[in-house]
């Protein structure tokens, strides 16, 4: 049975006006009916653009928002309709690491008891004494120094403090720990010793993840499963290498293709699927397909009036495109008319505008290449 399961989580906040804020004249649809589960010991990336609902959906599970309609179901109980009292009950199981280790920490106060505040609260250990050992073995687990404990927050670097964040969901021996962007704040060089860690403590701990992050490298390393959102809902699911490997939604493929690759030779030759148009505004979504004004496969048909469910292409893959079949076989190209080729930076712009209807535009020059390489008209 999945630990963590989410059924149709629709998060709406509510957008008010009045000189007293009382009038409601619309919603922002941050998460819009998501469905996802999380086995045990499991890690689940979640990715996706600054502003497609991501922190919001991990809020939503900690009950740190309120959900408009679905379920969180954690370990058999639905959270999400659960009275506050009992939900004090999950919250210990359920940790969260944020990206900012600074601003989430309180700078008056000293390390021993930023982390003791929580374990009191759920009454782990008798007493200082004993908390304050629980304490030292976990700050010694995850890399600091048993000094940390009388030191405040500005005297540690951004990965210490991302390490001490880290502590403080450990120390209430969670079940679940969602990780907002745990890395993006740090110097690269730092990253992968907190994705390291991480993965270290997951299985000592058999401890379940959910990562979020906007960059899909940090995912890809870390995830068994990753999910692509785009505007509050899921657009793409698959175990890890296989959504890697294949990509079939429009989305994902244009995310995969802003990669860089390392070797320079590859880099320079390969196509780039370039996404223009703002992401829409959450509070007013899109009719249809929510990435069809941006999609340079977008059909005549279909994409503007019906919105697409997650469907099972087999083996955990699902994607919520009507086309994802036609795409990824050919039988479907690019069909906006300012497609642009670009190679390596070197922008070439493909057929003249107005060529819209021959629907080959960006794939004729594309020939032979994996990935066409495009701009949306929109
Ligand atoms: N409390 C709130 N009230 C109203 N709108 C909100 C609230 N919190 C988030 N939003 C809106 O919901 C949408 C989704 O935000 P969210 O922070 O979940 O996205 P995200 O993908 O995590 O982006 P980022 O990586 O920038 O945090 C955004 O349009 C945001 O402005």
């Amino acid at each position: 049975m999945s630990l963590l399961q989410l059924n149709g989580v629709k998060v709406h906040f509510p957008v008010r006006r009045g000189i007293l804020f009382d009038r409601t004249v619309g919603h922002v649809y941050a998460v819009d009916g998501v469905s996802l589960s999380v086995e045990p010991g499991q890690t689940y990336g979640l990715v996706g653009e600054s502003g497609c609902g991501k922190t919001t959906l991990g809020r939503a599970v900690l009950r740190l928002v309120d959900v408009t309609d679905g379920e969180v179901v954690f370990d058999g109980t639905d959270l999400a309709k659960l009275p506050d009292e009992e939900m004090r009950r999950f919250r210990r199981r359920l940790q969260m690491v944020f990206q900012d280790p600074l601003g989430s920490l309180n700078p008056r106060q000293n390390i021993e008891s930023i982390l003791s505040e929580g374990m009191e609260a759920h009454g782990i250990g008798a007493n200082q004494a004993e908390r304050r050992e629980r304490i030292r073995g976990i700050l010694a687990r995850v890399g600091l120094p048993a000094n940390a404990l009388s030191r405040y927050p500005h005297e540690f670097s951004g990965g210490q403090r991302q390490r001490i964040g880290i502590a403080r969901a450990l120390v209430l021996e969670p079940d679940v720990i969602i990780c907002d962007e745990p890395v993006s704040a740090l110097d690269v060089s730092i990253q992968a010793q907190v994705i390291n860690l991480l993965e270290e403590l997951q299985q000592e701990m058999g401890l379940t993840y959910v990562v979020i992050a906007h960059d899909l490298a940090v995912v890809r390393h870390i995830s068994d499963v990753v999910g692509v959102m785009y505007l509050g809902s899921l657009v793409e699911e698959a175990p890890s290498d296989t959504l890697y490997a294949e990509p079939r939604h429009p989305y994902t493929r244009a995310l995969m293709s802003a990669v860089p690759v390392p070797d320079p030779e590859v880099e320079d030759n390969r196509e780039r699927i370039l996404l223009t148009g703002d992401l829409p505004s959450p509070a007013n979504p899109p009719a249809g397909c929510r990435f069809h004004t941006r999609c340079p496969w977008k059909q005549e048909t279909r994409c503007a009036t019906d919105r697409p469910e997650l469907r099972d292409l087999g083996g955990g893959h699902r994607v919520a495109c009507h086309w994802a079949e036609e795409i990824a076989d050919g039988r479907i190209s690019p069909t906006h008319n300012a497609a642009q080729v670009v190679h390596g930076g070197h922008t070439e712009p493909a057929e003249p505008a107005g060529s819209a209807e021959s629907t080959g535009a960006a794939a004729a020059v594309n020939t032979g290449k994996t990935e066409k390489a495009a701009t949306a008209a929109e």
